[in-house]
């Protein structure tokens, strides 16, 4: 890693990597707090090695994980606050983006929970799959609501994210049924909605999400069962409006088989995908925190947020070549 970087902004990109910081929305948090302090203990010359540093911060967290688009959305937003010519004077803009970049997260995540639970009705059962924030917002504004909620939760291999599902869950007051990956379909028949979180959402409606979530999706359409996607807007993807795909991040085989166990079995492939694609035609619902919107039409709300803005988070418009 570039010895610019500061030991801080490394220990986050390690947490961001091995999982101990996740979830599209926290990973952004933490990589946009990440940056401040990249800022307020950097003891660059000028106003060059000052921008020069923080681009080689935001390289450093931007390579941890493929596929939260929230990273690079974080990365862009915070770097593009920095309009100052002096040293001081980009410290100061970075700070003051960075806060405002963590509050609004947390206001768009407030705001987003009370549109998702106007979805939800009193006595309504739902079906998560791994852990979002996002989707948990919707979950507790309807209960603070007055609404009774239950919850019929999977577990999520190979990672178990689910367990934190039940945990927050339990912490709401919802009942919580946890179940194997595999026996989805078998209670999508008591749910009233699949609800989940994504990590990031192409300009055509498609929902990147944990792994699993699409062919949930598809047994729910199967059984009408209706999904919906509670995803802020800082998951949208501005490079899909150009063309370009989501990478889907491959993990470690060692989440799935221990060496081991492995071996005992005579070493098959081992696959580990972290992530999969959900078509728009079977979202019902993408829940932002600045409405609900049909997959379908989120494009128009990418254009309005994004414009023509899709360069690399730290490729400055002069110097877009030189990361
Ligand atoms: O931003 P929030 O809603 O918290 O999380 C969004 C998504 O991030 C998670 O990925 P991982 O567990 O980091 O691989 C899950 O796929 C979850 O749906």
């Amino acid at each position: 890693m570039d010895d610019r970087v500061h030991p801080e902004v490394r220990r986050t990109a390690t947490e961001i990597d091995t999982m101990e910081t996740r979830g599209a929305a926290t990973i952004a948090d933490s990589a946009a707090r990440a940056l401040r302090t990249q800022a307020t203990e950097s003891d660059a010359a000028d106003a060059e090695a000052f921008r020069a540093e923080l681009r080689a911060a935001a390289r450093a967290l931007y390579e941890t994980r493929p596929t939260a688009v929230s990273l690079p959305n974080a990365l862009r937003y915070v770097l593009r606050g920095m309009s100052s010519t002096t040293v001081e004077g980009l410290r100061q803009n970075v700070v003051e983006s960075a806060d405002e970049f963590c509050a609004r997260l947390e206001r768009a995540q407030a705001d987003l929970g009370e549109v998702g639970a106007n979805r939800l009705r009193d006595g309504d059962t739902i079906m998560t799959h791994c852990h979002s924030t996002d989707a948990l917002a919707c979950v507790e504004a309807a209960v603070e609501q007055g609404k009774h909620i239950e919850a019929v939760v999977k577990e999520t291999r190979p990672r178990n994210q689910g367990h934190i599902t039940a945990r927050r869950l339990d912490e709401l007051g919802v009942p919580v049924t946890l179940i194997v990956d595999s026996a989805a379909r078998r209670y999508l028949n008591d749910v009233d909605h699949v609800l989940v979180g994504a990590d990031a959402v192409a300009a055509d409606g498609s929902v990147v999400n944990k792994i699993g979530t699409s062919g949930l999706a598809v047994n729910a359409r199967d059984r009408g069962t209706p999904i919906m996607v509670a995803a802020q807007t800082l998951k949208l993807h501005p490079g899909t409006m150009t063309g370009h795909t989501v990478d889907i991040e491959m993990r470690d085989t060692a989440e799935v088989v221990d060496d081991e166990t492995l071996a005992e079995l005579g070493n098959p492939t081992v696959k580990n995908p972290a992530f999969d694609v959900t078509p728009p035609r079977y979202v019902d619902a993408i829940v932002t925190e600045r409405g609900q919107f049909p997959p379908e039409s989120i494009v128009i709300l990418m254009r309005e947020l994004f414009g023509e803005g899709t360069s690399e988070p730290w490729a400055e418009p002069e110097a877009r070549a030189e990361p």
